[in-house]
């Protein structure tokens, strides 16, 4: 991971509106390089969400982005849709302590929130807290994590 964040943002429809703000909010952070937008682009964009958040985990996979943060109407369909891609590990969060851990305990690449569930200044503070954590992998937590790892290429751990 380079020394700043490299962050893709996505969003279906029903996350547009989240998308746009948290967007402006991370190309305004110091700690964040750049950021990628993979859509939905506007009201007349209906891209189903297992599409963009699977762009965006692509992208986090292939090593092109560093995390990606993502929005629907609960952030439950970018979630799963961006777990079908290898080697990511994307939640669902709407609170502070659950956003740490996603990193500190799981090292999960890929936020997601659901405009539906949240409310805005929320999700704003919690994108904010988020990128005050990056996972050590000298912690407790690692092994845990290469089990993940281990079971998602086929293992028997
Ligand atoms: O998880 C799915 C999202 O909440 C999506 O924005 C809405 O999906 P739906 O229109 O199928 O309810």
């Amino acid at each position: 991971m380079s020394e700043k964040f490299r962050i893709v943002v996505g969003a279906d429809d029903a996350g547009l509106e989240y998308k746009e703000i948290l967007k402006r909010d991370l190309e305004a952070d110091g700690r964040v390089e750049v950021v990628t937008d993979v859509g939905v682009s506007g009201d007349a964009d209906h891209t189903a969400y297992p599409h963009v958040a699977v762009a965006a985990a692509r992208m986090v996979a292939d090593g092109e982005a560093d995390r990606a943060l993502l929005v629907c109407g609960t952030g439950l369909g970018m979630a799963i849709s961006a777990n079908k891609v290898a080697g990511i590990r994307a939640v669902t969060a709407h609170d502070s302590f659950s956003v740490e851990r996603s990193v500190l305990s799981n090292d999960a690449q890929v936020l997601c929130f659901g405009q539906r569930v949240v409310g805005v200044e929320l999700a704003r503070r919690l994108a904010k807290e988020w990128l005050e954590y990056t996972f050590d992998q000298s912690s407790a937590s690692a092994a845990k994590v290469d089990a993940l790892r281990g079971y998602e290429s086929g293992g028997d751990c």
